[in-house]
């Protein structure tokens, strides 16, 4: 039966300072760090050990991926990063404090801007300081100007299917470390979750959820490794 093991990254900067990260590119915490090792030592001390991993464009999501097979002595395994499995972009409001923004703009309207299914952040302006266009890493990638979870599924779905849905068919034991809003984007379509719904599913940090599938890939069951 294929696994599919999905961990968002430790604790970031600024998850600790509460700012709008999306694809701005910050690094884990001390205490990210220890619950990105708890992750992978939980992996080993469970026996379900990755023998193929993927992960972002992003140092919170790599960093993460290495300290949990590093704990589950599984650092030599493959791994691929994509784009594709970046973190939502947060659009106008990347950089900014969350409860600022609350303050300013109304904690419904924040709620909407955060985990409605299709209304996005209002776009980053060319040029801001958190304009990503002169980063390297995203040569000839079309860097979006904000993004809902609808359309962070429209490239994280794709990407699953042709990359990743091929290694769970072939018998890996995936795992994916990511962020916050591109796994709800996967668990969204894995368990079958509504638009509606969807509002209501956060994912924690540096928490490995399971995923049980069929060969058809259907999902048969779907847990916290630290609850089983
Ligand atoms: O990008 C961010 O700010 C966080 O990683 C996720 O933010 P959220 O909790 O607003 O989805």
């Amino acid at each position: 039966m294929p696994k599919l093991i999905l961990v968002r990254h430790g604790q970031s900067q600024w998850n600790l300072e509460n700012r709008f990260t999306g694809w701005w590119d910050v690094d884990l915490t001390a205490k990210g760090e220890d619950e990105a090792r708890a992750a992978g030592a939980l992996l080993g001390a469970k026996g379900l050990l990755p023998s193929v991993a993927f992960t972002s464009f992003q140092t919170r999501a790599i960093r993460t991926l290495h300290f949990a097979l590093e704990a589950a002595g599984r650092l030599w395994i493959p791994e691929t990063k994509d784009w594709r499995l970046n973190e939502r972009h947060y659009g106008g409001l990347t950089g900014l404090d969350k409860a600022e923004t609350a303050a300013k703009h109304g904690e419904d309207q924040v709620k909407i801007w955060r985990r409605s299914f299709d209304i996005p952040p209002p776009p980053q302006e060319a040029g801001s300081t958190f304009d990503l266009k002169a980063d390297p890493r995203y040569a000839g990638i079309a860097i979006p100007d904000t993004e809902s979870l609808k359309d962070t599924i429209a490239r994280v779905l794709p990407y699953y299917d042709s990359a990743i849905a091929p290694q769970l068919q072939a018998g890996e034991t995936v795992i994916i470390a990511a962020h916050g809003n591109s796994l709800r984007a996967l668990v969204k379509h894995l368990s079958g979750i509504s638009d509606a719904d969807i509002t209501g599913l956060e994912i924690p940090t540096g928490q490995p959820i399971v995923y049980e599938l069929d060969d058809a890939l259907n999902a048969v069951d779907r847990y916290y490794l630290a609850e089983r």
